[in-house]
């Protein structure tokens, strides 16, 4: 495998960095509830944005108590088996327990569902990347205890064209049910930004940079030093397809989703040519056609249009 070493000294150094990271500003986004009910816009949300391209934004006061309870019954319960994902040859990479949540388990009224729905909602709109719903995975509920930790690490691809393979990760977004009462943050190592969220904050990045997958994006989970923390994370691909049968998330639908307002404009047309339509595709099924490189990924966040998500 060609994978990159990961810098264990810069990693070191945002954890031990003192206090975390100012965002470089704070814009508004729509909480994405409408999703659940009649399209009204319920609240808007503060999001720190500590990136622009590819995208690291802080979403504030995202989930409710109430929300990360039920994700816990629903689990019945926090993770306990150690996930120690094990890939490098030098050691350990991850240490915490974790299990998933599929989304075929949710009833379709069901308010987990709306939960992970307005975290792919916000996911599209704060990234700009018009992710279809298909390829949003399943709800991975992770926790850590003393001394558990995630060091650098890319999750999907890191570094490379994106259009080398069809279904690649380009997005990640994790809510903070449980953070820490010392340690536990998280990091991107090569930015030497330390993000230190509060409970219920929604962390989102995007992988995207002039049609590569980016290694800017490499972070961590700092270990955590005093208390617990648990998170649900979902990744994202540019298309479904590649994903395994039973986590390929059918609901909900396109239709459903399409109604939450995107709060980016975005170009369709250049997402097809970047992650290979099937026209672009080659025959046997290997890497899309480069067709068309230079169409523009849309990845500016707007503090303008961030203002106007609802409809009301
Ligand atoms: O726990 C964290 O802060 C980061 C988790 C993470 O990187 C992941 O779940 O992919
Ligand atoms: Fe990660």
């Amino acid at each position: 495998m060609n994978c990159p070493r990961f810098d264990e000294t810069l990693r070191n150094a945002s954890c031990r960095a003192v206090s975390g990271s100012i965002p470089r500003r704070t814009i508004r986004a729509g909480d994405g509830r409408d999703l659940a009910n009649d399209g009204s816009c319920q609240s808007q949300l503060n999001v720190e944005v500590f990136r622009d391209t590819p995208p690291i934004v802080l979403v504030k006061g995202f989930a409710t108590v109430e929300d990360c309870e039920k994700l816990l019954n629903q689990v019945d319960g926090l993770p306990s088996a150690p996930a120690k994902a094990s890939g490098a040859a030098e050691g350990f990479i991850r240490r915490s327990s974790s299990k998933n949540l599929d989304w075929e388990m949710l009833h379709p009224t069901d308010d987990l569902r709306v939960f992970k729905s307005r975290m792919f909602a916000l996911t599209r709109n704060l990234t700009g990347y018009p992710i279809p719903s298909e390829a949003s995975e399943a709800l991975n509920i992770a926790a850590y205890g003393i001394g558990d930790e995630y060091r650098a690490h890319c999750d999907g691809r890191c570094g490379g064209s994106a259009l080398d393979r069809h279904g690649e990760r380009v997005a990640t977004s994790i809510v903070y049910c449980e953070v820490a009462a010392l340690g536990g943050h998280t990091t991107f190592t090569s930015q030497h930004l330390k993000v230190v969220p509060q409970q219920g904050d929604m962390l989102v990045f995007g992988y995207l940079e002039d049609g590569r997958l980016s290694r800017e994006v490499e972070h961590s989970a700092c270990p955590v030093v005093a208390g617990r923390k648990w998170i649900a994370t979902q990744w994202y691909r540019s298309h479904g397809e590649k994903l395994q049968p039973q986590r390929v998330l059918a609901k909900p639908s396109d239709e459903e989703v399409w109604k939450y307002p995107r709060t980016l404009a975005y170009d369709a047309d250049a997402w097809e040519a970047r992650f290979g339509s099937r026209q672009v595709s080659t025959e046997s099924g290997g890497p899309a056609a480069r067709t068309n490189d230079t169409a523009l990924m849309p990845n500016e966040l707007s503090s303008v249009s961030h203002e106007s998500t609802c409809k009301n």
